[in-house]
């Protein structure tokens, strides 16, 4: 049992995987030692990867429905902590980006406050473009009226340093936004992954407009760029340093994740609970949510993660609030048995099927799964503290 053979030529295939184990587990021993911590974004496209390193997350707790704001900086501390003293253990948080009520000035530079300016035009001018096109796929033809300014999107401009929007785009996007049959589209918007930004923009086009638009903080975190490649961003925290690595997650993104996946100290994965009923941006035929337990799956499972912490994160909450209330969870998960509406169990049976999934049978060890106790994150004592989480099918227990 067990016999290493050795090929004529030298090393068996055994012996090589031991011998990489052994490297891996010095790796980390060492980047133990000297408190480094890499903590790897990952995700379906749109799933909110960026905007968590952009401003950090609201949480709620599920007991008490009390919300916490908490900057990328902290996500990273909690990180940090989970790796070292709940070493190994998922952890289902809940919450939205969008809805983070910024406790902490954001202070972007006068720089990144232009950039963010001009993502907003195009955002807002792509997105109908996308919203447009997804009408001919539904059959669907923009009223007479509004029909002569669909031309405008064709090309729309990119705005230079300091420009105004341009005023010949005002009325008609305003028109256009509010055509009914743009509203019938947008109404089925599930169907072709429009981008989730585009009410929030539209209902506040004037805003937008006004030649001394200078955007909000809101503005900010509702912009879209998509992620080509990856991003490192470095946090300090005393003398240690603390690597957040964010990644683009459409599909043709992701065959450059491995070059990241080594020294994780902890993966925080997002899924965008909203996408229950929603296609890929890249893959009309793909269901958001089926594609993140995809990934969540081989996630979990990978060899590169066998001693990782993983935290979930179910994120656009907010989204997630109001869709169930038109559309039920039942018609894309006909397992789903929780009432249509009812998003405590909406939540509570995604949190289950994502758990199940990461403690799949046969493999040599489960993980736990806890729930944070938020409001302990505004504690600072102990903020690790955790609760131990049972479900009807039993406790989760270490093996
Ligand atoms: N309403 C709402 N919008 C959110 C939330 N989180 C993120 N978004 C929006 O979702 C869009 C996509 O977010 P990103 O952070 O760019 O998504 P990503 O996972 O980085 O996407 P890729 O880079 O393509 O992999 C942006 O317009 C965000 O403003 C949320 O909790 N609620
Ligand atoms: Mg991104």
């Amino acid at each position: 049992m067990g016999a290493c053979v050795s090929t004529a030529g030298g090393v068996s295939e055994e012996e090589k995987v031991r011998h990489r184990e052994a490297e891996r587990q010095l790796r980390e021993a060492k980047a133990k030692l000297d408190n480094q911590v890499k903590v790897l974004l990952l995700g379906s496209g749109d799933s909110g990867k960026s905007t968590v390193l952009k401003v950090g997350v609201y949480l709620r707790c599920e007991q008490c429905e009390f919300y916490v704001a908490c900057s990328a900086y902290w996500m990273m501390r909690l990180a940090f902590h989970i790796c070292y003293v709940l070493y190994d253990i998922h952890l289902v948080l809940y919450g939205s980006c969008a809805q983070m009520r910024l406790i902490h000035d954001l202070h972007f530079s006068p720089q990144e406050f232009e950039f963010y300016r001009q993502l907003v035009f195009s955002n807002i001018t792509h997105g109908m473009k996308q919203l447009l096109e997804a009408l001919e796929d539904m059959d669907l033809q923009v009223s007479e009226e509004v029909k002569p300014y669909v031309d405008l999107l064709e090309d729309p401009p990119d705005i230079k340093d300091g420009q105004s929007f341009p005023d010949n785009y005002h009325e008609p996007l305003k028109l256009l936004w509010n055509d009914e049959v743009v509203q019938k589209g947008w109404s089925r918007g599930n169907e072709a992954a429009l981008p989730d930004n585009l009410a929030y923009f539209y209902n506040d086009l004037d805003r937008l407009f006004n030649n001394n638009y200078y955007p909000t903080e809101q503005d900010i975190i509702r912009c879209k760029a998509r992620t080509v490649g990856i991003t490192e961003t470095m946090f300090k925290l005393r003398s240690h340093e603390m690597l957040m690595v964010d990644v683009g997650g459409q599909k043709s993104e992701r065959r450059k994740w491995i070059h990241c996946f080594q020294d994780v100290t902890t993966i925080l994965f997002l899924v965008s609970l909203s996408g229950y009923d929603q296609c890929l941006v890249e893959d009309k035929d793909a269901n958001q949510m089926q594609d993140a337990m995809a990934i969540w799956d081989s996630i979990c499972h990978s060899q590169w993660f066998r001693t990782t912490s993983i935290i979930l994160f179910l994120n656009k909450d907010d989204i997630f609030k109001e869709k169930i209330m038109h559309s039920d969870i039942k018609n894309t998960f006909p397992d789903y048995e929780g009432e249509a509406g009812n998003a405590v169990q909406g939540r509570e049976y995604f949190r289950s099927r994502f758990t199940r999934l990461s403690r799949k049978s046969g493999q040599n060890r489960e993980r736990e799964i806890y729930v944070q106790r938020l409001p302990m994150l505004t504690a600072h004592k102990k903020f690790y503290e955790r609760d131990r989480y049972g479900t009807s099918e039993g406790s989760y227990g270490r093996s």
